[in-house]
């Protein structure tokens, strides 16, 4: 039975009465999806997504059992067990655009008959946390602490190519967001997705939260400087003083605007927690960035 009523965003599924042709649904002689080479039964519904893909063997080497290893590219997928609970580790590579093709994937492996070609009657719903690095924009939140983003705020453009429709509440905040910080007007249109909520207060409940800021970049849309200057010099200052009804931008990372867009478009549920690598404003960097990484990984295996 599918059960549609908790989406957050508008759905614009296409209803297809034809199989999907083979150059838009790219399966391989063995039966996998193009990018990411996994087949369906290799998937679990608890999926655990990671930028980089070393971090993924650091995840499974908590896995009491591990039934599946899988690579392709920058996508590496480790599937099994952790205290009876079914998860899959995968690699996203940096980036959103690496985002769209993982979620659009990891769907068609859920939701879609990959043999009729046709989305499959039943629904499954995935539970996808990100479990990132990322620079904090608040002078408070310390280098190895932890951030739950309550919202991605989409700097990124991927938005512009779907049909996406908004909640109101996000609306509001992204037309609060455009007052306050009189957003470039050549810069991609800035979007805002909020997390699922279950995911967010089962998994972030004791870190900080806020809003994540989703760059398409990690220097100059992050308003680094080595030796090209930046068009606005002062993004990040606008950026660290917003407010909304409580709302601040909390950290600077590079997937998660598309992770909670395209999920929630899709029907699933999800959430990025991060471990603070480096503090903009306070200009401090992680010692030992393992160190919390790991920590968070435990966190979120015991949580999910
Ligand atoms: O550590 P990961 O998950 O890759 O996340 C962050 O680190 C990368 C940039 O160094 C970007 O992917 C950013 O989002
Ligand atoms: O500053 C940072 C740190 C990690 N990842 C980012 O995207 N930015």
């Amino acid at each position: 039975m599918a059960f549609f009523y908790f989406y957050k965003m508008i759905r614009t599924e296409v209803r297809h009465s034809q199989p999907i042709a083979p150059s838009e649904l790219i399966i391989t002689p063995e039966g996998a999806i193009y990018h990411l080479n996994l087949r369906p039964e290799q998937i679990a519904k608890n999926v655990i997504v990671v930028g980089d893909q070393y971090r993924v063997e650091r995840i499974s080497s908590h896995f009491d059992k591990v039934d599946h290893k899988v690579s392709k590219r920058e996508f590496v997928t480790h599937t099994g067990w952790y205290k009876g609970k079914h998860i899959t580790a995968l690699s996203t590579g940096i980036g959103c655009d690496n985002v769209d093709i993982v979620i659009n994937e990891l769907d068609a492996l859920a939701n879609i008959d990959l043999n009729s070609r046709l989305p499959k009657d039943s629904h499954t719903s995935l539970n996808i946390v990100r479990l990132g690095t990322s620079g904090a924009l608040q002078e408070d939140i310390p280098v190895d602490s932890f951030v739950a983003s309550t919202h991605g705020l989409g700097f990124d453009g991927l938005m512009g190519f779907y049909d996406a429709r908004f909640e109101e509440d996000e609306i509001e905040l992204l037309q609060s967001f455009k007052q306050q910080v009189d957003w470039p007007a050549d810069c991609n249109p800035p979007y805002i997705v909020k997390a699922s909520e279950d995911l967010l207060s089962r998994i972030g409940n004791d870190m900080y939260q806020g809003i994540t800021a989703t760059a398409n970049g990690f220097y100059g849309p992050q308003g680094r400087s080595l030796r090209l200057k930046p068009k606005v010099d002062d993004l990040n200052e606008r950026l660290n003083k917003f407010e909304h009804n409580g709302h601040r931008i909390t950290n600077f990372e590079m997937e998660t605007s598309a992770l909670y867009s395209l999920s929630s478009m899709l029907g699933h549920h999800a959430v990025t927690v991060c471990a603070i690598i480096a503090n903009r404003f306070a200009k401090t960097y992680s010692k030992d960035y393992h160190i919390p990484v790991d920590e968070l990984i435990v966190k979120v295996l015991d949580r999910i």
